[in-house]
């Protein structure tokens, strides 16, 4: 029950665990390395994202389906290069209670292989297209790297989009509609800033045409964090699962008997619930847990104060009635408040409670404000204190709320912008890392200079010992190609030099240390 014992920047894989674990957002599952119990106060999120966003794919006609968890290893196995370097984390059923199982199953990883088969069963004319279906579930990865809670889980939730076109101009506009609502669910509902853009050659989908993704920024640790991504996988996948149509132009000249197959295109698209984990690491403080207050599961708490020993019972049921009242009022308006009457706890005890678990806003309320009628507002995200009147809540506490929301996006997306460094000389490219930013370059494209970079930012290249044996000496990956380029200076074709190589460069790309 006690607060947080260490500095967000002084120790922040401890701040985050104790964080999540003390606010009761989660718990660790000691039976099974990288796998974690997801208490209600997080579940609220996870639900009032999957709220929005599954409403919102829904107005652009996708529709919401379910698929086995388990894929035969025939089936995961169709396409060699769809799943090489995957292997390694891909979870077995291999014995049915004592017996062994004639075929392993494996447990889905995502679920391509397990949907396809029955989009070529199911897709048979261009009338039956556009396919667009969504699962919210469970995948599994058996990862090898340090597990960390909603960032890299070896069982995580999340909804995976899966989508069938008849052209490739329909399957790039849906791909950019996902994309703007997974930059929604970030900005708008968690208060998280987001870039958005393409994927290299190199950090894209291997199975795929191309990948767009939105990026978030960890401030503590200066480095980028892959939030969504939206695919095109082109025709991939539809020659591999033989999913296709008839050409309608060619049936309708009917001249050759085999009608010309085509086959569709396709979009898969993911958010899961590492987001939650970027929420948290970004507005969370040495107090604890800070909610925006879209995804608070409690807006408001209201706790009495100025009780004394000297407060006459009446006066102290006064002012619990006033609360009652209060609390009742806000809900009646959508506000999800709730009152703290627990006799057993001091008022300092209650503010420690609700603030280590992230809760936007707290109003006191004792008998002298009954007399002034008023409460005391509290903000949890900047502490500042305001009397509201007690007879305006209604329309002031909607406000307030408002505002938390707005501010710490705000708060977020000018720290996010102050640690983008566009960077044009080599020499600053590391310097900029160092400092706890990610930079956006001249680059040129390649695959081999991003290895190279790659390769010279990784501290275990330079002298310098790393500082410390925590900073793992990790190199810059390439994060995005943002779709909005600096315009000053802009990049001159055949001109402008790539940052790393002495090629031209073609974009800004932006690099960073990443998760
Ligand atoms: O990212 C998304 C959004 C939602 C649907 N899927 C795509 C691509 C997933 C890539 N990917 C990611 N991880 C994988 C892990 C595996 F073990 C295997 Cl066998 C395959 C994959 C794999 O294909
Ligand atoms: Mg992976």
């Amino acid at each position: 029950q006690i607060g947080i014992e260490v500095r967000k920047d002084a120790d922040f894989s401890t701040w985050y665990t104790q964080v999540l674990k003390r606010s009761e957002m989660l718990e660790y599952y000691e039976e099974v390395s990288g796998c974690y119990i997801i208490r209600p106060l997080a579940y609220n999120i996870w639900q009032e994202i999957q709220n929005f966003f599954d409403s919102a794919i829904k107005k652009l006609g996708v529709e919401d389906t379910y698929f086995p968890m388990f894929v035969s290893q025939r089936q995961l196995e169709k396409e060699k290069n769809h799943i090489d370097g995957f292997a390694p984390e891909v979870a077995w059923v291999t014995k049915a209670g004592s017996s062994d199982m004639e075929n392993p199953i494996a447990i889905r990883p995502t679920s391509e292989t397990v949907m396809y088969p029955y989009f070529s069963k199911w897709i048979r004319t261009h009338r039956d297209l556009p396919l667009k279906l969504n699962q919210w579930c469970n995948v599994v990865r058996w990862e090898f790297k340090k597990p960390q809670p909603f960032i890299r889980t070896r069982e995580f939730l999340w909804q995976e989009g899966h989508t069938a076109h008849f052209t490739k101009e329909e399957a790039d506009t849906e791909v950019h509609q996902i994309l703007e609502l997974y930059r929604q669910v970030y900005e708008d509902l968690l208060a998280v800033p987001v870039i958005k853009g393409l994927k290299s050659e190199k950090e894209k989908f291997a199975g795929g045409l191309y990948t767009t993704t939105v990026e978030g920024f960890i401030p503590t640790t200066g480095r980028g964090i892959q939030a969504a991504t939206s695919h095109c996988l082109g025709q991939n996948f539809a020659k591999m699962f033989d999913i296709v149509v008839e050409d309608p132009n060619a049936l309708a000249k009917s001249e050759n008997k085999e009608a010309k197959k085509l086959h569709v295109w396709q979009n898969s698209w993911g958010l899961t619930t590492r987001s939650i984990g970027v929420m948290v690491m970004i507005h969370g403080d040495d107090k604890g847990l800070v909610l925006p207050p879209r995804v608070a599961s409690i807006q408001v708490i209201v706790i009495p104060c100025g009780l004394t020993v000297k407060t006459s019972e009446e006066d102290k049921k006064r002012v619990e009635e006033k609360i009652n009242d209060v609390v009742k009022e806000l809900n009646s308006v959508g506000i999800k408040a709730k009152a703290d009457l627990r006799d057993t706890y001091t008022p300092g005890y209650k503010f420690n409670h609700w603030e280590l678990r992230g809760v936007p806003l707290r109003l006191e309320i004792g008998p002298r404000d009954l007399t002034n009628n008023q409460a005391l507002s509290v903000r949890r995200d900047n502490g500042v204190k305001d009397p509201v009147p007690l007879d305006k809540l209604t329309t002031s506490i909607p406000d307030i709320l408002n505002t938390i929301q707005k501010d710490m996006f705000e708060r977020a997306k000018k720290i996010y912008d102050d640690h983008v460094k566009v960077i044009h000389k080599w020499e600053d490219f590391v310097p900029a890392l160092d400092g706890k930013n990610v930079v956006l370059v001249p680059w040129c494209e390649q695959e081999h200079c991003e290895d190279k970079i790659k390769e010279r930012s990784s501290k275990s290249n330079t002298e310098q010992e790393p500082e410390d044996d925590k900073a793992p000496s990790m190199g810059a990956k390439s994060l995005c190609i943002p779709f909005e380029q600096p315009t000053e200076p802009p990049i001159v074709p055949n001109e402008t030099k790539c940052i790393s190589c002495d090629g031209f460069a073609k974009k800004y790309a932006l690099f960073g240390r990443s998760y």
